[in-house]
Formats: C-alpha cells, sequence, structure tokens
C-alpha cells in the first residue's frame, strides 16, 4: 500500500468516527464522505449535506476537522461541502428506512421496537402537563436514555418554547429530522404553523399529524418517547391509541379536588382505548415560604384521589408517582429554554421529578417479553 493509500484509509476510519449530528449515524455509513484525497501531507475532503443550508453544517464542519486532527501523514485540510444528489438522498432514505417506496410505518408498533411511550395527559389546561413533559424527558436524558418528545398539544404547542428550539426541522426526502435540544429529539406540530397561529384542526388533520410525527420523523433508536397530550379527552387521545396503542398513559393533576374530577376523566378513557396506565403525577402540591414554611395554594389531595379513583376504575394499581412543589424557577426554566432538572438539578423540584423519571424508566413485569431499552431497577 503506497504511503498516500494508507492515509486516506486511516481517514476513513477515523470519520467512521463522525456522526451526522441528526441522524446520529456515522457519516461513512450515511454515503456523506464524497472525496478523500491524500497528496503531500494535504487532504482534500468533501462532506456531502443531506440537504442545502443544513443547519448543522458548522457542527459537522468541527467534527470532521478534529476526527482528521490526529491523523498521521495529515498536515493541512482541504474541506469542502456539497450536497447530496436526489438519487443520493433516495438511497440514504432507503437506508434510514428500509426499502424504497414503503409506506412509513410508526417504528414503536414494531415487534422489535424497544421504545417505550408515555403519553402525558391531562384533565384541563396550565396544570403543568407540558412542564413536565419536558423535565421528565431530561432526567430521563439524564440517565443516558435516549429521548424523544413529541408535543401533540396542537392547541397549545409550548414545548419548542420551553426546551429552547427554534426553527423549522431538515427535510430529507419524505423523511423529517428533529431537532435536538439538551440531548433530545424534539417534534412539535408548532413546527410547522407559521409564527404563533392557532391551529383548528378538526379530528381527521390531527389524526394524520400525530400519524405524520409519529411515522415521518426519523427518531432513530429511542429508549423513551414522551407525548405531551392536549388537555381533555378530545380525539387526539383516541388517535394516540389506535396509532400507539402500546402507550402508557401518564395523568397531571393539581391538589385541587375540582381539578381532580377532570383529570380521572382524561385518565379513565384507558378503560375504552385498554391501554395502561403509568400513573399519576401531582404539580404545583405546596409552595415553600421564605421562611421554610408551606402553603398549599391549590389544596391537597387531588394526585391521591385520582390515583384511587382510577385504580378502581381500570381495575389495576395506579401509582401516585410523585408531588411536584411550585417553584418559580420551573417556570423562568420554561420561559428560559432550560429545564429546570438540568439548571437546577438539586432543588426540590428537580429532585421530585427526578424520582418520578427513576420509577418510569424501569422495566415493568407487565411489560415481559418486550425488549426495552432502559435500565432495569
Ligand atoms: N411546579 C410549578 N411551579 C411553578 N410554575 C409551574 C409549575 N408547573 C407549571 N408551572 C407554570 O405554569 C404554567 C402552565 O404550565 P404548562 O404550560 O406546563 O401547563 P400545561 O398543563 O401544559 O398547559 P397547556 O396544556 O394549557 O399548555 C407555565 O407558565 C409553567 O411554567
Amino acid at each position: 500500500m503506497s504511503d498516500n493509500a494508507a492515509v486516506v484509509e486511516a481517514v476513513h476510519e477515523a470519520l467512521s468516527h463522525v456522526n451526522d449530528p441528526e441522524i446520529r449515524r456515522p457519516i461513512t455509513e450515511l454515503g456523506m464522505v464524497d472525496t478523500v484525497a491524500v497528496a503531500g501531507g494535504r487532504l482534500s475532503l468533501k462532506i456531502l449535506l443531506t440537504v442545502a443550508g443544513c443547519p448543522m453544517r458548522d457542527t459537522l464542519q468541527r467534527d470532521v476537522a478534529a476526527a482528521v486532527d490526529g491523523v498521521e501523514g495529515v498536515e493541512e485540510l482541504d474541506l469542502e461541502f456539497g450536497v447530496m444528489s436526489e438519487q443520493q438522498r433516495a438511497d440514504l432514505q432507503v437506508k434510514l428506512r428500509g426499502k424504497a417506496g414503503a409506506e412509513p410505518v410508526i417504528p414503536f408498533n414494531l415487534p422489535e421496537s424497544r421504545t417505550r411511550v408515555f403519553a402525558i395527559a391531562s384533565g384541563k389546561g396550565g396544570v403543568g402537563k407540558s412542564s413536565m413533559t419536558v423535565n421528565l424527558a431530561a432526567a430521563l436524558a439524564e440517565k443516558g436514555l435516549s429521548v424523544g418528545i413529541a408535543d401533540a398539544d396542537i392547541y397549545g404547542h409550548s414545548i419548542p418554547r420551553m426546551l429552547g428550539v427554534e426553527g423549522a426541522p431538515t427535510q430529507v426526502e419524505d423523511m423529517i429530522m428533529p431537532p435536538q435540544a439538551h440531548g433530545m429529539k424534539v417534534i412539535s406540530i408548532g413546527m410547522f404553523t407559521p409564527g404563533n397561529t392557532a391551529v383548528v384542526w378538526r379530528g381527521p388533520m390531527l389524526h394524520r399529524a400525530l400519524q405524520q410525527f409519529l411515522a415521518d420523523v426519523y427518531w432513530g433508536d429511542l429508549d423513551v418517547l414522551l407525548l405531551d397530550l392536549p388537555p381533555g379527552t378530545g380525539d387526539i387521545a383516541i388517535s394516540v391509541a389506535q396509532l400507539l396503542p402500546t402507550a402508557e398513559l401518564v395523568v397531571v393533576t393539581t391538589p385541587q379536588q375540582a381539578a381532580a374530577e377532570v383529570a380521572e376523566r382524561a385518565g379513565a378513557i384507558v378503560t375504552q382505548t385498554h391501554q395502561k396506565l403509568a400513573g399519576v403525577v401531582e404539580n404545583m402540591s405546596w409552595m415553600e415560604l421564605p421562611d421554610g414554611s408551606h402553603i398549599e395554594p391549590f389544596g391537597s389531595g387531588g394526585g391521591k384521589t385520582v390515583a384511587e379513583a382510577l385504580t378502581r376504575d381500570v381495575g389495576t394499581e395506579v401509582p401516585l408517582l410523585g408531588q411536584i412543589p411550585l417553584d418559580p424557577k420551573l417556570r423562568e426554566g420554561g420561559d428560559a429554554g432550560v429545564p429546570l432538572v438540568i439548571s437546577d438539578p438539586d432543588c426540590e423540584a428537580s429532585r421530585a421529578i427526578r424520582a418520578i423519571a427513576d420509577q418510569l424508566a424501569v422495566r415493568k413485569v407487565s411489560l415481559a417479553g418486550k425488549r426495552l431499552g432502559l435500565s432495569p431497577v
């Protein structure tokens, strides 16, 4: 082997450790490495982006430069970016999704899927369902799990803001590459609507949008998918049951008895859809005053009431997974795009959220026989 051929081989080896930032697979496997040529210590590289104006170009540039930096025989780097042809993109889609022309399928329903899906539901708006979704997701990601979030709250899509995600997802052929935030993949109906327009969609369109989220988005290998549902027991809860029969419901409520009654109705939908109930989260349970004393602005007992009522309804134990205090920092984190469990991991609310994530990340006996990429207890 000539010296140059050996260097080219070493460069290929080095590039096989560079992942495409969106697809998270090695660029060498994805057909993105176009030219590798070496002459007199000068390495000429051409990398193909999936689409022109790929938002991840800078990240890729940095990662490629870092990877070839240590390769013996490379003194200078000449890095050029091109764009995949239509044929190359079609080949990539086949590589990622299977045979050409195949109807997009919801990967989480395949028998070999190792993703556990949680649908986060509430009886009414404003109880902190989206806040719980992003914080639970961040806590699960922190445990080393690969986490996706689908914001199916068509009317109140607040997830992108809570995670600081801006901009539209990249599209490769029919596949949608979800943006990433804090190491999680995030997709929201809000990314497909211009500005802040209110979306008035009827049942069939909601169903189609949800199907698209789940099938057209390239999720890769997820351990957990969290789905933020719109409040109440509307069409989308039924769609979730049809499209994701294995999704388990997590019901969020406040301690208030009136809120608990509507939360129970949202949870009781599983008696019709035959889904599992993972448990109940009580949010805004108490607030600590500067002198260290606690007040309960929304009363007490709502979470317990809902868990007991649902246990009666479904006939199996529905646990109260935890109680989260009111903490102004939780709202501030949501507004700033950084979940509280990341910005202040040791505060009481963060610890309570992590304790719930610990319970969700555990294999369940009732799921025996399914391969779950989750850490055992
Ligand atoms: N434990 C908490 N402490 C302080 N603020 C909270 C807490 N939980 C939620 N909030 C705040 O309450 C508001 C409503 O929360 P959030 O948007 O998560 O509710 P939601 O149930 O998803 O509402 P909707 O379904 O209407 O979007 C937000 O401003 C959020 O920051």
